[in-house]
């Protein structure tokens, strides 16, 4: 969906706000000689004495300076340290220390322990993802207090899905409800994949500036990829405000290093969650992490060895066969069942062989000489082809979706499946293709009601296994292509 106004909102750099949000404070130190560089406005607020820049620190930060350098020394990423009701975080930013403050009451980590521990049981208690995605935001409710918890998950476009939801009624249900790809625009998804946790307790905030603004060592404004408490990008707030929240947390469910998706919390009033509760709140969405990966490689793997087991027929029809279609179109089960297709052609020696539910014989021509403008192409799949192929529209009903697999350049020969179209209504949370511009600024959308859209022209999203069972076929069909012509170079010579 290319929408110039979202590519602006890609554009804007969150990382570098040069404010940070007033629920705590912070201070950037240059650790060969524990230098002040910056500070926020409300550092004394926090530190209980004035913060000089220039001069080095004192006061609780001094007090840890040995562990600190200790810290930063060493491979680990972050420090965290409790000082009576005083929470010190500190992370890297370059070569410089960022210390982040923020009050935190001594009895909040007794609460945490014991929902953590009820966590585990609960998990390993659910039988399949549902469940787990259930638990996890049931169980984050009660820790955080948040008045709505929900599981988002990205599908391959980056729009989200509300698969699990847990909530006290203080905020409409979202529950099976689609938002789009622009809502967390390109640059903020990677912020999260970096930055795990993000909390926004009072939407209303008054950015706090840090002083001076621009880092004395590096220059610049300090990049606060890495910050809890990093100002967040006004647009979002006005999205917040727009949804009914007034606060909101969200954590990052990291899989196999990709962002899988997030559990979002809001409330309706501010609402504050302590460092040690957050650390907790990671802690469970990094064991739900491991759930899904685990659920994802065993299904994975079980649909692999079973498209595996159906290649492993055609290659022997194949290899049996004088010509190597014949052992395919002799197989229409197993060459169907490949990539779970509902038709099929092979175009070779200037005829098509179709079988299953498949375009015209025109049809298909037009698709392959679609595919000659993909000279580099061996493997194409699409589950929507007419958003590529216009003309596709035409041919819709059995071809929204192909896989097509190049087995010569020297003969324009193929072999490509067809999946259906399949009509799909999509809930989405609003109207996901209105854009609201006022002088010439993007702003959210205002409504977040569900917005019901029939979408047309897709078929069934094609597996990366059968995919990849496609790529293999491939290289199964060349090879034994090769291996006859080499044959009969043999017998001619
Ligand atoms: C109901 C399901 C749901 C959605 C769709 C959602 C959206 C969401 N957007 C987030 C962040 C951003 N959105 C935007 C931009 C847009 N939001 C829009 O609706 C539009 C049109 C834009 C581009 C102009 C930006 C710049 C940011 C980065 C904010 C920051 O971290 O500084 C963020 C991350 C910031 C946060 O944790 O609140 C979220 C998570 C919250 N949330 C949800 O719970």
């Amino acid at each position: 969906m290319n929408r110039p106004d979202l590519d602006s909102c890609a554009q804007e750099p969150i990382h570098v706000p040069g404010a940070i949000q007033p629920h705590g404070a912070m201070v950037v130190i240059r650790p060969s000689d524990m230098t002040v560089l910056q500070a926020s406005a409300n550092a004394t607020e926090f530190l209980g004495r004035p913060i000089a820049i220039g001069e080095t620190v004192d006061g609780v930060i001094d007090a840890h300076r040995n562990e600190i350098l200790t810290w930063h020394g060493s491979e680990e990423p972050e420090l965290q340290i409790q000082a009576d009701n005083l929470s010190l975080g500190f992370h890297r930013a370059g070569d410089m220390i960022v210390a982040e403050l923020e009050t935190s009451p001594s009895d909040a980590a007794d609460n945490v322990f014991l929902r953590l521990r009820g966590f585990a049981q609960q998990l390993a208690g659910q039988p399949d993802l549902p469940g787990a995605l259930s638990t996890t935001v049931r169980v984050m409710e009660k820790l955080t207090g948040f008045d709505r918890v929900l599981a988002y998950r990205f599908d391959g476009e980056w729009n989200g899905h509300v698969v699990a939801e847990a909530g006290n009624g203080r905020l409409p249900s979202y529950m099976g409800l689609r938002f789009p790809a622009g809502d967390i625009p390109p640059q903020a998804r990677a912020l999260y994949a970096l930055n795990h946790v993000r909390l926004i307790p009072d939407v209303n905030y008054q950015p706090v500036p840090l002083q001076p603004v621009i880092n004395p060592q590096t220059g610049d404004t300090l990049d606060m990829s890495s910050a809890q408490l990093r100002s967040v990008s006004p647009i979002h707030l006005e999205y917040m405000r727009n949804m009914g929240t007034a606060a909101s947390m969200s954590v990052s469910i990291m899989v196999d290093g990709r962002l899988w998706g997030l559990i979002a919390c809001h409330s309706h009033e501010p609402h504050n969650v302590p460092v040690v509760t957050r650390e907790a709140c990671d802690f469970i969405v990094q064991t739900l992490a491991m759930r899904i990966a685990a659920q994802e490689h065993a299904d994975e793997a079980a649909h692999s060895v079973a498209l595996a087991r159906i290649q492993g027929r055609l290659l022997g029809a194949m290899s049996v066969s004088q010509y190597w279609l014949d052992g395919l179109v002799s197989n229409v089960a197993d060459l169907l069942a490949q990539v779970a297709a509902s038709g099929a052609a092979i175009v070779a020696g200037g005829e098509c062989h179709t079988v299953g539910a498949t375009p015209t014989q025109d049809e298909i021509a037009q698709i392959i000489g679609w595919l000659a403008d993909r000279p580099d192409t061996e493997v194409f799949a699409t589950h929507a082809l007419p958003l590529d192929m216009p003309a596709a529209k035409d041919f819709a009903a059995t071809a929204s979706g192909i896989i097509a697999i190049r087995i010569s350049e020297l003969h324009e020969s193929w072999l490509i499946w067809f999946r259906p179209e399949v009509l799909r209504t999509v809930e989405w949370g609003g109207d996901p293709h209105k854009v609201v511009r006022e002088q010439g600024r993007i702003h959210p959308r205002v409504s977040f009601e569900r917005w019901s859209e029939q979408v047309r022209l897709h078929a069934a999203p094609w597996a990366e296994a059968e995919i990849t069972a496609a790529r293999d076929l491939r290289a199964a069909i060349v090879g034994i292509v090769l291996r006859k012509a080499e044959e009969l170079a043999q017998l001619s010579s």
